[in-house]
């Protein structure tokens, strides 16, 4: 075939014959396919993901450029742009969040199993791959995220738009947080009764100026309590994340708050399960494994429940140090454990897209107990 007869439609169906992997359809049915611009001996295009966290974007881009060399010409100089718009999840009228894309809850059944860390190190992840993420820190008796990004001095400034008081949300690595910790002074949240936490956190998803962002994480109090019950009730979540350690305590408790979010009335997809402190690696002996609190505990939970499972985060006291020290580890990124929250974060950021194309959009719950 000679090149100057080629066009843009013999083009769009060599595209057509490639599929997304997760999300079952071809890339031109999906709309992937944007830019096509043909020149001498070239094709360009530009290749929209559902994330610019795709672990596959490599097998894409390689799926596309095959597909044009067998079907158009195997000559012809593919130009492969790859750029990511992140799906949303939405339903109508919504006045809360309207400017973020996804709400993603990251829960756990049993305190200090690292919930806060792998929020801290899942966002940085996700900001790395070019994401525009936002943490909430709705663990509202202890909240940890202010430290960890080492802002615990820091203080939100306020702006008011249309008479009304809109906090502006602390900006860290590139990342937007809120926390009562730079809202209430340290002690005083404590002894606060279930519908004051309710209001606070109502408040930060409400009177926040989020701007917008790709993924919204809210780290929440450890159990199942009044704050994951008005999480579901003001906001469309997209799904929640299960943290725990292979331990069976911590497994059991997991299995509860699993079983909050997936029971008929509040029905939040569960996204998947990390497993943190999966096994020990000491610094000098990285590639030893000890596995002090089992092995595996993670994988069967997800297992068990039908929910995919995202990954392992090993105990290494580098997280620990950089977390005390106020930079999450993801933020280094030549380390290996940033390796094991940078898997952890694209394979969330892909249950996102699979979630948001094939699942019913999230209501808010509506619930009169
Ligand atoms: N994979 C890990 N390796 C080493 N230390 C870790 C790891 N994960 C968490 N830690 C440490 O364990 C402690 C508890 O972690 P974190 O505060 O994240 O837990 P949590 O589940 O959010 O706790 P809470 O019950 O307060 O919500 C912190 O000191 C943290 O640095």
């Amino acid at each position: 075939m000679g090149e100057l007869r080629i066009k843009k439609e013999d083009i769009l169906r060599a595209l057509s014959t490639v599929e997304e992997p997760d999300l079952k359809k071809d890339l031109v049915t999906l709309e992937m396919i944007k830019d096509v611009e043909l020149g001498v001996g070239e094709v360009r295009f530009t290749v929209v993901l559902t994330t610019p966290a795709c672990p596959l974007k490599e097998q894409i881009r390689q799926s596309c450029e095959d597909a044009i060399h067998k079907l158009v010409d195997p000559e012809l100089r593919v130009v492969i742009h790859m750029s990511a718009d992140v799906t949303k999840t939405v339903f109508g009228n919504r006045t809360v969040l309207e400017t973020v894309k996804n709400v993603i809850a990251i829960a756990s059944g049993k305190g200090g199993v690292g919930k806060s860390t792998v929020t801290a190190n899942l966002a940085v992840a996700l900001k790395n791959a070019g994401a525009k993420v936002g943490i909430l820190d709705a663990d509202i008796y202890g909240p940890s995220i202010p430290v960890m990004f080492g802002a615990e001095e820091m203080q939100p400034t306020v702006t008011v738009v249309d008479g009304k008081n809109r906090i502006n949300p602390i900006i860290q690595y590139g990342i937007k947080m809120i926390s009562m910790g730079f809202l209430v002074p340290a002690d005083s949240a404590m002894v606060w009764r279930g519908p004051m936490a309710s209001q606070a956190l109502r408040q930060m998803m409400g009177d926040v100026n989020w701007g917008e962002l790709d993924y919204l994480l809210i780290d929440l109090p450890p159990g199942t309590g009044d704050i994951h019950l008005t999480l579901v009730q003001s906001a469309p979540v997209t799904g929640a994340v299960i943290v725990t350690t292979p331990q069976k305590v911590a497994l059991a408790d997991a299995r509860k708050g699993m079983q909050m979010f997936l029971q008929p009335q509040i029905n939040v997809p569960v996204l998947g399960v990390i497993e943190n402190m999966a096994y020990f690696t000491p610094a000098e002996l990285p590639e030893n494994k000890y596995y002090l609190f089992g092995k595996g505990g993670g994988k069967w939970l997800a297992e068990h429940f039908d929910v995919p499972f995202l990954g392992e985060i090993p105990l290494v006291q580098g997280i620990r140090e950089a977390g005390d020290e106020g930079r999450p580890i993801a933020t280094q990124t030549d380390e290996t454990t940033g390796e094991a929250f940078r898997t952890a974060a694209e394979a969330l950021a892909r249950r996102v897209a699979i979630r948001n194309a094939t699942q019913e959009r999230t209501k808010p719950v509506e619930m009169t107990v």
